[in-house]
């Protein structure tokens, strides 16, 4: 289905658990593990974005490590496109291409393959973003640009969750195009 009603979020929402300080005192942790141990839950999830994004013009999913290399090369076997995963510095065995971003303290870094997309013809690759969850939103906006800088065009970002108080979403979508599940 395309539009999730309050009863579908509610499903998918309590299929979710939250963890009490977790890293840290004064963190809510939303454990999507209870969400992908219940087999109805997670095709329930992946029924609707494969409905969502069937009809859409995409050649590759991009997957932010480590949460969305599950939702997101799930949604690509379904929908037979091309998975490419983000990953922390270090990761990648072949030539990368980085984009550093701020923490509330220091700094942090995803990499990406500098092929990960291959020339289409004459367009340049479509490439639909997926997390399980943006906070502040500094790891999704930076793989935006991470998706641009390796030439790419990232057609939406989406995640399962967002974390709407810490108003993560504000940078992203002033190019990009946000899809959110759930807002929390
Ligand atoms: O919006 P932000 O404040 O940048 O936070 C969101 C990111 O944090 C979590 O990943 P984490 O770095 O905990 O890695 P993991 O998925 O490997 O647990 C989450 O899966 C997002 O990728
Ligand atoms: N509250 C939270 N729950 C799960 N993952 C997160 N990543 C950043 N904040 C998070």
């Amino acid at each position: 289905m395309t539009h999730l009603n309050e009863t579908d979020k509610a499903y998918l929402l309590n299929s979710i658990r939250d963890i009490e300080d977790f890293p840290k005192p004064g963190i809510i942790f939303k454990d999507i593990t209870t969400l992908l141990g219940d087999e109805k839950a997670f095709n329930f999830l992946l029924d609707h974005l494969s409905t969502r994004y069937e009809n859409q013009e995409i050649d590759y999913i991009a997957g932010i490590e480590s949460r969305g290399f599950i939702f997101g090369a799930a949604l690509a076997a379904r929908l037979r496109k091309r998975f490419v995963p983000i990953r922390k510095p270090g990761k990648l065995p072949y030539t990368t291409i980085s984009e550093k971003y701020s923490l509330e303290y220091g700094v942090d870094e995803v990499a990406i393959h500098i092929d990960a997309f291959s020339s289409l013809g004459t367009h340049k690759p479509k490439v639909l973003l997926i997390d399980d969850l943006i906070a502040t939103g500094g790891t999704a906006t930076a793989a935006v640009k991470l998706i641009n800088k390796a030439g790419a065009h990232c057609i939406e970002a989406c995640f399962i969750i967002n974390l709407t108080f810490l108003q993560g979403d504000l940078d992203i979508k002033k190019t990009t195009p946000v899809y959110s599940v759930l807002e929390v």
